[in-house]
This record gives C-alpha cells, structure tokens and sequence, in this order.
C-alpha cells in the first residue's frame, strides 16, 4: 500500500519558463515521506499534484502501483485521500464537532458513520474536551491538530500534509509527532518541511527537491549519511549535513522512478 511513485512529472507554473516540476521521477516504498527543499524548490506544486488540486503538464504518479490519471482513477483516489494545505483556516464560527462533520459530508462518509468518524478524529487529536468550542476559540497548535483530524476522516489510505508543523511551538510540535505517527499507523503520509527535526522524528524516507528536480530519494539515514557520517547517526544536525551536501550536488540519488 505505501508506494508512492512519480514519473517525469512537469508543471508550469503561469508565464514562467523555468518549470516548478521538471521531469521529476521517485519512487518511496514507506508509508512515512518527507518533501524537503529549499524555496521555491517546488515542493507546494508537487503537494498540489498529489492532491489533485492541479494537473501536471506531462507525467503520472501512482499510490500502491494504481495510477492516479484517467477521471475515474482520480474520483477513486480522491476517495481514499486526506488532504492538509499550507494556510489551513477552518470555518471559525463551527464548533470543532461541526467542522469535522462537515468535512465529513464533502468526503462522502455514509450518515450513519459520521459520528463515530467525529468521534474517532477528536480523540486522535486529543481535542476530545473541545468538541463544542468555536474554532476561532483554538489555539494555533489546537487548530493545527483539528487540522490533521480533519485528513484522518472517511479512513484515508493516503495524507499530505504541506508543511504541518510550521509554527508550532516545541511542546505543539511533540503532541503533534504523536499524532501524526498515529495517522501513519494506517495511512501513507507525505508531508512537505524545512524543518530538519521534522524529518528526524517524523520520516522514514526522504524526496529532496531543487529547482523542481530530484536532487535526492532514500532513507533518513541515507540522507544523513551524505553529510560524511554513518547511516545509523541520526540527527538534526547530520541531516542537515547531508541535506546541504546533497543541495551542492554531492549526494546521491539512490532510486529514481520509472
Ligand atoms: N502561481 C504561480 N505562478 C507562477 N509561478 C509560481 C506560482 N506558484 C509558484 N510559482 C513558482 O514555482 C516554483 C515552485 O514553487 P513552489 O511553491 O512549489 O515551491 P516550494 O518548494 O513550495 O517553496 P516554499 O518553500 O517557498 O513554499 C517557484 O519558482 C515559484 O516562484
């Protein structure tokens, strides 16, 4: 279930000549993925991609070799997808009970499954205690979590996430790790960061991406690795190292799609 393939994906994005997505291929085979990248890497239109939120110009991906192309493979894979964007604003007025049950309605869950859907992503998030409050009422870190319950609803197979933990206090961001390793427990995760403590508590394989090209795919480890140390040392600080090799073009790619 957790392949997620790209194959010589472009994208052009308005006038621009310089492609956001220039004939990008990967493939990761864990059900937990970073997208990292420096600004303007491309990292937000590959997530639009993946969401199905904009077509590419030329290319396919696929989740668990099912390609994701003609109309009805996009309406299915749609189905099984949760989707977490950058700058996510929930309605304010909603309690957070009604904003998931709506979310709820616009993924199509079966009536009678709605509530304990709700029921389920509150608790997930820890946000059982605020079933009732306005959204406007949250916290930055609260709404970020109500944020993450909304992907989980109608039992989705795939999540993206564009730069969940933006923001977040550590103590927000430590709440949130648990939760999201809960949602990975059952779906593939890709999340977008330029967070390198993101990538060490949360990843186990890696996309780097610059000027809209594969400049690295592998694990963690991997990356960590390109910055001269060994595999097995895991860190902010040695995936830093190896995250800023592999931007000089001194790491590797250890696997490219078809
Ligand atoms: N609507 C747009 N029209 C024209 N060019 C765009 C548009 N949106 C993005 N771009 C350009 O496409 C390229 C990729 O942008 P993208 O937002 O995917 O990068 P990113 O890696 O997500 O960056 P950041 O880390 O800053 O969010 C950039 O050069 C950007 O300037």
């Amino acid at each position: 279930m957790s392949t997620l393939a790209a194959s010589h994906l472009r994208k052009t994005l308005g006038r621009r000549r310089v492609p956001a997505l220039d004939d990008l291929s990967f493939t990761t085979t864990t059900r937990r993925v970073a997208v990292l990248g420096p600004n303007g890497a491309g990292k937000t239109t590959l997530f639009r991609v993946l969401a199905t939120l904009a077509d590419p110009d030329g290319g396919s991906f696929s989740v668990a070799d099912q390609e994701v192309a003609t109309p009805g493979e996009v309406e299915a894979y749609r189905r099984s997808l949760g989707v977490l964007p950058q700058s996510f604003s929930a309605l304010g007025s909603y309690s957070c009970a009604e904003f998931l049950e709506y979310v709820c309605w616009l993924k199509k869950v079966p009536r009678p499954a709605v509530a304990e859907n709700v029921d389920q992503a509150l608790r997930t998030v820890d946000l059982e205690d605020r079933r009732d409050a306005r959204v406007r009422t949250l916290s930055g870190g609260m709404r970020r979590r109500l944020g993450l319950a909304q992907t989980t609803l109608g039992d989705p197979d795939v999540i993206l996430m564009d730069e969940p933990t933006a923001g977040l206090d550590p103590e927000q961001r430590d709440r949130f790790a648990g939760v999201f390793e809960r949602a990975s427990e059952t779906a593939l995760v890709v999340f977008t960061t330029h967070i390198s403590a993101d990538v060490v508590n949360l990843a186990e394989e890696v996309v780097v991406l610059f000027e809209g090209r594969l400049r690295f795919v592998g694990t963690v480890g991997e990356l960590a690795a390109c910055g001269g140390g060994p595999a097995r040392d895991v860190s902010s600080e040695s995936v830093d190292a190896g995250y800023i090799a592999v931007l000089r073009g001194e790491g590797h790619v250890d696997r490219g799609g078809a």
